[in-house]
C-alpha cells in the first residue's frame, strides 16, 4: 500500500534545478534508500518531505493527505515526520535524556519512562542519560538521535547520511541496530546515503538519482542486476560493459558466447556484467572459452586486483578482484568463462 508519493516535485536554487521533476512512491512499513552523486538533490528531496523548504511545483502526500502543493504547505511539526541528519544534530548544552525528550510535553506524566524505554530501543545504557553528548561516541549520540526522533513517534522517519561520519566497522553495527529498531516499530523510512553497499543492504526499495530526478526505482536485486544504463551500473558498483552482437538469446562479445536476459532485443547494443560473473579458470585447451593474461597484480590479503588481457586481436582489458586461494603471477595465463547472463542496457550509446 503506497504511503507516501511524491509527483513532479520542482525546487530550483538560481540557476540550479535542485529537483527537476521526481516522482517517488513508498509503500507503508517499507525501507527506501535514495543514492546518487553529490549535488543531485537528494538532501533537498528530504528537506521539502519533512517541510522545511516549499516545493516550487508538484505535491507531496502522505496517507492521502497533501503536505505540500503549489497552494499549501503543512508546518514541519504537524506532519509527524522525523529526520535524523549525518551530525545528529543533538543539543550540546542537554543531556541526552534532556536531548531525547525535547518534543515531549514538559509536563507529560510518562516523560521519564518514555525516555527510558527509548534509550533501551537504540541499545544504550540507562547510565548515559544523564550525560551530555560530547561524552558519547559518534555511534552513541546517532542512537540518540534517532531515539529523539523516535519520541515523537512518526508515521515517516527520514535519515540523512546518520552513519557517514562513522567508522566502517561502527557504521554497519549502527546501521543493523537503527535497522532493528525501525523495523521493529515499523516505521516508513527513508535513508538517503552516498555508500552503495550500505544501500543494498538496507532497503527494499533503491532509488538512484541523478541531476534532480531519479533514473531508477526498483529492489536492490533488480537495480543491481538490471541497471537502465551503463552510469546507473557503475553507481551501484562494479560493473564490466561491453559492445555486443545479439541474437536468440545471446551475445557475442570479448567475453565469448553469454546469454542475455533482456528482452527480445537483437543486434549491436552495450551489455553489462558484474565482475563476480567473470570465472578465471586454470589455461588449457577448450575452444568454448575465451583466453588471456594475467598482469598488475596487487596483492592486498583475502583478495587480490590483477588486470586480465584477453588474447584477442583487438583485446579487452578488465580489473577483477579476485579471492586469494590461488594468486596469479604477473604473465600468467587463463581462460574465461561468465557465469549466468549479462544484462543488456537499454539504448545505443549507454557506455
Ligand atoms: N539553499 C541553497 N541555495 C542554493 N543552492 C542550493 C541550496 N541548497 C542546495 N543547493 C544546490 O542544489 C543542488 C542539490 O543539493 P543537495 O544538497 O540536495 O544535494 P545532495 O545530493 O544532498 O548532495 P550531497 O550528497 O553532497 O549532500 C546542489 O547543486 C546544491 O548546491
Amino acid at each position: 500500500m503506497s504511503f507516501l508519493k511524491v509527483k513532479g516535485l520542482h525546487r530550483r536554487f538560481g540557476s540550479v534545478a535542485a529537483l527537476d521533476g521526481v516522482d517517488l512512491v513508498v509503500a507503508s512499513g517499507s525501507r527506501t534508500a535514495i543514492v546518487g552523486p553529490s549535488g543531485c538533490g537528494k538532501t533537498t528531496l528530504l528537506r521539502m518531505i519533512a517541510g522545511f523548504d516549499v516545493p516550487d511545483g508538484g505535491t507531496i502526500t502522505v496517507d492521502g493527505v497533501v503536505l505540500a502543493d503549489a497552494q499549501n504547505q503543512l508546518p514541519a511539526h504537524k506532519r509527524g515526520i522525523g529526520l535524523v541528519a549525518q551530525d545528529g544534530s543533538l543539543f550540546p548544552h542537554l543531556t541526552v535524556s534532556d536531548n531525547i525528550g525535547f518534543g515531549l510535553d514538559r509536563n507529560f506524566d510518562g516523560r521519564e519512562k518514555l525516555v527510558s524505554e527509548l534509550i533501551d530501543m537504540v541499545g544504550l545504557e540507562r547510565s548515559m542519560l544523564a550525560r551530555k553528548p560530547e561524552q558519547l561516541s559518534g555511534g552513541q549520540q546517532q542512537r540518540v538521535a534517532l531515539a529523539r526522533a523516535l519520541a515523537r513517534k512518526p508515521r515517516l522517519m527520514l535519515l540523512d547520511e546518520p552513519f557517514s561520519a562513522l567508522d566502517t566497522g561502527l557504521r554497519a553495527t549502527t546501521r543493523r541496530a537503527v535497522t532493528e529498531v525501525l523495523v521493529a516499530a515499523g516505521i516508513t523510512t527513508i535513508l538517503v546515503t552516498h555508500d552503495q553497499n550500505e544501500a543494498l543492504a538496507f532497503a527494499d526499495q533503491v532509488a538512484v538519482m541523478r541531476a534532480g530526478k531519479f533514473s531508477q526505482i526498483g529492489s536492490p536485486r533488480e537495480i543491481y542486476a538490471r541497471p537502465v544504463d551503463a552510469a546507473t551500473a557503475r553507481f551501484l558498483g562494479e560493473a564490466i560493459v561491453l559492445p555486443a552482437d545479439i541474437a536468440d538469446g545471446f551475445a557475442d562479445c570479448a567475453l565469448g558466447r553469454v546469454a542475455v536476459v533482456g528482452g527480445a532485443r537483437t543486434g549491436r547494443a552495450d551489455i553489462m556484467v558484474r565482475p563476480e560473473q567473470i570465472e578465471v579458470l586454470a589455461y588449457g585447451e577448450d575452444g568454448k572459452d575465451v583466453t588471456g593474461m594475467a598482469s598488475q597484480i596487487d596483492f592486498s590479503g583475502p583478495s587480490y586486483d590483477v588486470t586480465i588481457t584477453t588474447d584477442a586481436a583487438a583485446p579487452f582489458v578488465m580489473r577483477l578482484s579476485l579471492p586469494s586461494r590461488n594468486v596469479l603471477g604477473e604473465g600468467d595465463r587463463v581462460r574465461l568463462r561468465v557465469a549466468g547472463a549479462a544484462h543488456v542496457l537499454s539504448g545505443p550509446g549507454s557506455q
